[in-house]
């Protein structure tokens, strides 16, 4: 097992990795005699839900199923946890555990942020998604029909426990979705890393453990070393560290908003944007035409989608990107690299670039 920690100006969590943790019970030791509810989704409870509640010494009747995927990650949602804690008269000491996916840590992380105004949480992230990227840093919420993430909260974790056995029941496709924010890190902050992961695809796309373990492990120190820097996306105007964790994600959630957050997985989504920033800072001159090419040859190798869906044009992307969180004064702002391996938010960039970019993507 590994544990990293994610510092904090007031207080540090730890973040435990590696196979049949679920099964420790003294990882979560900090919860024991709290009152507690476990919120996951009903992919995900038959298989990991009673194993989670043995070693919380917790009853399984006090959890909810949710459905699962993206479409539950609704303010409706949320009011149905709020109603059951209330009826279930949940204290203010009382503490939600999630056990799932990106979805379900999202939407539990914010109701433990507005219930009561504020309780304890706990990740226990079970894609690999979540374990390399969203159990980590404390950005919760859910979506709105109008705009992906636009309704949240920043809440840190207590603890976050990843039991790397759990990635063996993920359907592939999830899999390779959770890939998408490996190649990212690469992409926005460490060359050697994004090497690794070359070499290392093949043994990756084999769940192979030690590769896995080791794409978890440096995804999350990468997240919890930038998180330190600057929790809330506050440092230089929002313009800091955190903002290069949304590498791609401004293409990302306007394809996520346009398919109604259906058809696209979110890692699905965010492979194509980083093909978009990828070939956009080639564009700008900021990137060798060449190392954008590596990177969406990487991203197409690992299975994942390079183009937007057909039917998003590129009035449809901007107007979509017009509503993103790091926009300022009406004015688009873009994670994007100079040179490959080191990120920057700008919203200094030739607009004509943009459109080129979104004619090369947008066309058949
Ligand atoms: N807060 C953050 O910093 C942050 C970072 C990245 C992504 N996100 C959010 O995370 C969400 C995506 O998360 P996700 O990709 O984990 O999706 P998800 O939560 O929808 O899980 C994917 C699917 O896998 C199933 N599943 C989960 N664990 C499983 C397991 N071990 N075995 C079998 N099936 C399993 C789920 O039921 C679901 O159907 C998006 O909403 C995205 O916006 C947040
Ligand atoms: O933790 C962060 O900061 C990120 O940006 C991580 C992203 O992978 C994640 O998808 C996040 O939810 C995006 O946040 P948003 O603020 O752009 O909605
Ligand atoms: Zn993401």
């Amino acid at each position: 097992m590994n544990t990293l920690h994610v510092e904090l100006a007031e207080r540090r969590y730890p973040i435990h990795i590696g196979p049949g943790l679920l099964s420790q019970p003294q990882l979560l030791e900090p919860l024991r005699g709290r009152p507690l509810f476990v919120i996951t989704d009903e992919h995900v409870k038959p298989l990991y839900l009673e194993r989670l509640c043995a070693s919380l010494g917790s009853d399984p009747a006090r959890a909810l199923a949710l459905a699962p995927g993206e479409t539950a990650k609704t303010l409706a949602n949320v009011n149905e946890v709020m109603g059951l804690l209330l009826r279930a008269r949940l204290p203010r000491d009382g503490v939600l555990v999630a056990l799932g996916g990106g979805v379900i840590g999202d939407l539990v992380g914010f109701c433990a942020a507005i219930y009561q105004r504020g309780i304890d949480f706990v990740q226990v992230p079970t894609t690999l998604l979540a374990q390399v990227d969203s159990s980590v840093g404390g950005k919760t919420g859910v979506n709105h029909e109008l705009g992906k993430n636009m309704i949240g909260a920043f809440h840190q974790p207590q603890l976050v426990l990843a039991d790397t056995d759990t990635l063996k029941t993920l359907p592939r496709r999830e899999l390779l979705a959770g890939l998408a924010e490996v190649i990212k890190y690469g992409m926005l902050g460490d060359l050697q890393f994004l090497n690794w992961i070359e070499e290392n695809l093949d043994a990756l796309l084999k769940l192979d453990g030690e590769a896995l373990s080791y794409a978890i492990r440096r995804s999350c120190e990468m997240k919890a070393a930038i998180v330190a820097q600057d929790e809330r996306e506050t440092v230089s105007g929002g313009a800091g560290p955190r903002a290069t964790l949304n590498l791609g994600h401004t293409f990302a959630h306007a394809i996520e908003t346009y398919t109604r957050y259906t058809e696209w997985l979110h890692g699905e989504a965010v492979a194509t944007g980083l093909c978009m920033a990828a070939d956009l800072s080639a564009r700008l001159g900021w990137m060798a035409q060449a190392d954008a090419q590596r990177c969406i040859a990487l991203i197409a190798r690992a299975g994942l989608p390079v183009k937007p869906p057909a039917g998003l044009d590129a009035a449809q992307f901007r107007n979509l990107m017009g509503l993103d969180k790091k926009n300022v004064s009406g004015r688009l702002r873009l994670v994007l690299m100079k040179p490959l391996g080191q990120s920057l938010v700008s919203s200094n960039f030739d607009q004509a670039a943009l459109d080129a970019c979104f004619t090369h993507f947008t066309s058949a």
